[in-house]
């Protein structure tokens, strides 16, 4: 039934049983809890809650549940919120505040739907969403806010947009930040370096003056570990262990090569490190990843083609994407973001690891200090996490990571200039590429 049809509109929530109160007043409740607070825009102030001014919570009524397969229900006639509201909130735990740059690009469009929903951080657990754009993207934010008031998703108690990263990263335990500017044609890689070293420079001051002191932070716009390094030393004040790079999407990549090769689904695939830059110089681990319980080369007996081929195929998958798609993945990084934080709040299974990258210091691999390496992670599902040390290397394991960490203390001495590290020299030893760039 269409909404113009009903008298009495009901949103059903799969899954309830079978008998429910529906109430109007769902209506209202999403709308008050959806506080949309653009700031230092005066032409923003248009946004509004237009349901919130005037809906009226009206009495409960009874009514029959509409069959999700009728085929004139859909979309959010379909749900029902059983809206025992006050006693559900009770429940909920404490709201965090969560910030994510670029929130108007393609990975956020995705990523946002999954924070506002209850999937990332659990059905128990409201958010405030702190969206992050710039001059160029308001209007499109101001889109994207609206589309999250739409969504009436019960968890999403606050959307805020902003054009300033002090305004935005007040009091966030959760910064993602996606938003950088992509390299162009012709531009080259200390380029990018530079001006996107200045964008996580500035986020990395605004996080330091004013996010809260443990803040977990996730950089996804690339170059991403150095981007998370730059970040990190602008923000002295916050641990250096709670800055991470997005490797997930590599490890997500490895794990589903891996698993093609053996002809078993991917779940059975475990213990995949992506060792160091998100860059073509990446080391998918191999030797270490288990398939089944065992050692991936005693399953995958083609040690060639782990040698070669697969290494390649997760070194460049994001271009071979870009190919294929016109753009760089964004679906699919929302997901390994979403993976990336639920595996720093939940505990990691028994035996198992994940890869991110973090800041090198205290390493128990060798490893040189004072870079963002992406390397094992377990953690006890507090938001923290500790290396995994039961790891083996072999030559050729060994060599790859030593061209990994060249290329990542090269860009480091990039961008010297954006992290105390004096004048900047810029003697990348080839350019390579990001994985989306071919
Ligand atoms: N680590 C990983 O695994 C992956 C990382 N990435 C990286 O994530 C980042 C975002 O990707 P995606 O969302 O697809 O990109 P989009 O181009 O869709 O969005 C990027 C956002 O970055 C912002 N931005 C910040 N500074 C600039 C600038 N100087 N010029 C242009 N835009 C700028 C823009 O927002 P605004 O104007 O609001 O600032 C824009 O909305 C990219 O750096 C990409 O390379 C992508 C895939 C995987
Ligand atoms: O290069 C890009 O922007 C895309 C990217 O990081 C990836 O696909 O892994």
């Amino acid at each position: 039934m269409a909404v113009a049809e009903l008298t009495t509109p009901t949103w059903t929530k799969q899954g309830l049983g079978s008998s429910h109160l529906s109430y109007l007043s769902a209506r209202t409740s999403s709308c008050r809890r959806l506080s949309f607070r653009p700031l230092r825009r005066t032409h923003s102030s248009r946004i509004s809650c237009s349901v919130n001014q005037t809906a009226q919570a009206p009495a409960a009524v009874e009514t029959e549940v509409p069959k999700s397969n009728k085929p004139d229900c859909f979309g959010v006639f379909c749900l029902t919120y059983d809206l025992k509201a006050e006693e559900e909130t009770k429940s909920w735990k404490k709201l965090i505040n969560v910030a994510v740059s670029g929130a108007a690009g393609m990975i956020s469009n995705h990523l946002l739907f999954k924070l506002a929903s209850g999937q990332v951080f659990g059905p128990d657990q409201p958010i405030a969403l702190k969206l992050l754009g710039s001059e160029r993207s308001f209007q499109a934010l101001e889109g994207v806010a609206m589309e999250l008031e739409d969504s009436l998703f019960p968890l999403l108690r606050e959307v805020q947009i902003s054009i300033d990263p002090y305004e935005v990263f007040q009091d966030v335990e959760w910064a993602l930040l996606i938003g950088a500017k992509p390299r162009g044609p012709g531009m080259e890689r200390a380029g990018l370096l530079d001006i996107n070293g200045q964008i996580f420079a500035e986020q990395g001051k605004a996080l330091n003056a004013v996010a809260s002191r443990n803040v977990k932070v996730i950089v996804v716009g690339n170059p991403c570990n150095t981007n998370a390094l730059i970040c990190l030393k602008n923000a002295p004040d916050i641990p250096a262990k709670n800055f991470h790079a997005l490797t997930r999407l590599d490890e997500n990549r490895a794990k589903c090569q891996l698993a093609l090769k053996a002809g078993v689904f991917y779940d059975k695939v475990s213990n995949v490190t992506i060792w160091g830059n998100h860059s073509t110089t990446q080391v998918p681990d191999f030797l270490n990843a288990k398939i089944n319980g065992l050692p991936v080369k005693e399953v995958i007996t083609d040690h060639k083609w782990l040698e070669e081929e697969f290494t390649e195929k997760v070194q460049k998958r994001g271009g071979v994407l870009i190919q294929k798609w016109g753009r760089s993945s964004a679906a699919s990084t929302a997901v390994s973001i979403v993976d990336a934080i639920k595996s720093l709040v939940t505990p990691t299974p028994e035996g198992d690891w994940f890869s991110s990258g973090v800041y090198t210091d205290g390493n128990p691999y060798g490893i040189a200090e004072g870079i963002v390496f992406s390397m094992p992670c377990r953690s006890k599902g507090d938001g923290d996490y500790e290396l995994v040390k039961d790891v083996i290397f072999d030559d050729y394991l060994l060599k790859r990571i030593t061209k990994t960490e060249a290329e990542l203390l090269a860009e480091k001495r990039c961008v010297a200039h954006l992290i105390g590290g004096g004048v900047a020299y810029c003697d990348l030893p080839e350019d390579t590429m990001l994985p989306g760039e071919m």
